[in-house]
């Protein structure tokens, strides 16, 4: 069994430590490997997990392991990988350094490339690709903040590691398709710039119209591009990839009330690019729209939004003042 050893998490930050505490809380013996910081805030305030639902759990320091070396993955039966993508190869490094042969690797990174870089650090190991649906905001003092709903994904293996990392209150289900999955949770991310451009939490900017609109024009980019390619994406919603630009244009009751039907987000959700901008750290915007537009170049198709949207994260990345509270007009360069 993967978990009948320790799991380690390379790379505590928001999902890191909302996992990781997750796995603990439900009786797993929990490693984290954390910057000095994430291991400060820890040891003096414990983890504090709180839910969209209104649930909590709490920890205390003592009821995980954490350091700063990767020497902590010596025995660990398996490794999640929750670093941003920039950080993948160093992390894979140290998996090889230090976990033993048999561990299996999951990554929980957003992005398409994350899984190929693991597997080419980690030749001869067991590395599976996941996929984290839903949202978690550092909210400081030990306090990792769960506000929209989904369950996690994860590639479907003969050990049936997603059903082992599986525990109430964070349900991990296999998955037959994974790189579906992966360009499906792709054409959502393309979100993620607008609420870091804008300064908007996720649910104000899905109740404007206007917002919306500019939403679906990427995810009909995106879309176009990877019809290009002959790539289906698999949405983790009952809502077919497809349709979502369609639904994202629709009025708002109407489309208030799908959404409704279809995921929790609570007024706190805030994409993981808007954190970044807002702690003053690089974004991943190369592995998001970054990789829309090098599909595009491959297949010969026009993606001026992407190629928009780049430029303004990457200005506001070496601005350093956080989000730049941009209107979907000044997002669009009209
Ligand atoms: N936050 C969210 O809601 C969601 C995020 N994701 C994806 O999950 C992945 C992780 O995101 P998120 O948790 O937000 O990122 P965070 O930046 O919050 O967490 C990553 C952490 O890993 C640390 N780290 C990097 N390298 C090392 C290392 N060698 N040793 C120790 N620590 C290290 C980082 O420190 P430092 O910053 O100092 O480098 C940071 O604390 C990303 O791919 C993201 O797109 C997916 C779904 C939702
Ligand atoms: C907000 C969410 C869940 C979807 O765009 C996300 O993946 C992120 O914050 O990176």
């Amino acid at each position: 069994m993967v978990t009948d050893r320790p799991i380690a998490v390379a790379g505590a930050g928001a999902i890191g430590c909302f996992v990781g505490g997750m796995l603990a809380a439900r009786g797993h013996r929990v490693s984290l490997l954390v910057r000095p910081r994430v291991k400060t805030e820890i040891e003096r305030f414990g983890l504090r997990l709180t839910d969209f639902d209104g649930s909590e759990q709490r920890l205390s320091a003592g009821q995980l392991a954490l350091s700063e070396d990767a020497s902590i993955f010596h025995s660990v039966g398996a490794v999640l990988v929750t670093v941003k993508s920039a950080d993948t190869a160093e992390v894979a490094d140290l998996i090889a350094k230090h976990a033993p042969q048999d561990a299996v690797t999951v990554s929980l990174q957003n992005g398409i490339g994350n899984v190929g870089v693991l597997r080419e650090h980690l030749p001869g190991r067991t590395v599976l690709a996941g996929m984290v649906p839903f949202n978690v905001i550092a909210m400081g003092e030990g306090r990792f903040h769960r506000s929209t709903s989904g369950d996690i994904h994860i590639e479907a293996d003969k050990a049936g590691t997603a059903a082992q990392l599986s525990v109430p209150g964070l349900a991990m289900r296999a998955s037959q398709d994974m790189v579906g999955v992966q360009y499906g949770k792709l054409l959502i991310n393309l979100n993620n710039a607008m609420t870091a451009l804008s300064d908007m939490p996720l649910r104000a900017q899905l109740a404007s119209r206007e917002w919306r609109r500019l939403f679906a024009d990427q995810m009909a980019e995106g879309l176009a591009v990877l019809t290009a390619a002959g790539i289906k994406p698999v949405s983790s919603t009952p809502i077919p990839p497809g349709w979502t630009p369609f639904l994202l244009k629709l009025p708002d009751p109407i489309f208030n009330a799908i959404l409704g039907r279809t995921m929790k987000i609570d007024p706190e959700a805030r994409s993981s690019m808007w954190q970044d901008l807002k702690h003053g750290r690089k974004t991943e915007i190369d592995y998001l729209q970054g990789a829309i537009i090098a599909l595009a170049e491959r297949h010969g198709v026009d993606v001026p939004l992407s190629r928009r949207i780049v430029a303004l994260i990457r200005q506001a990345e070496e601005a350093g003042q956080g989000p730049p509270r941009l209107t979907p007009q000044q997002i669009r360069g009209g």
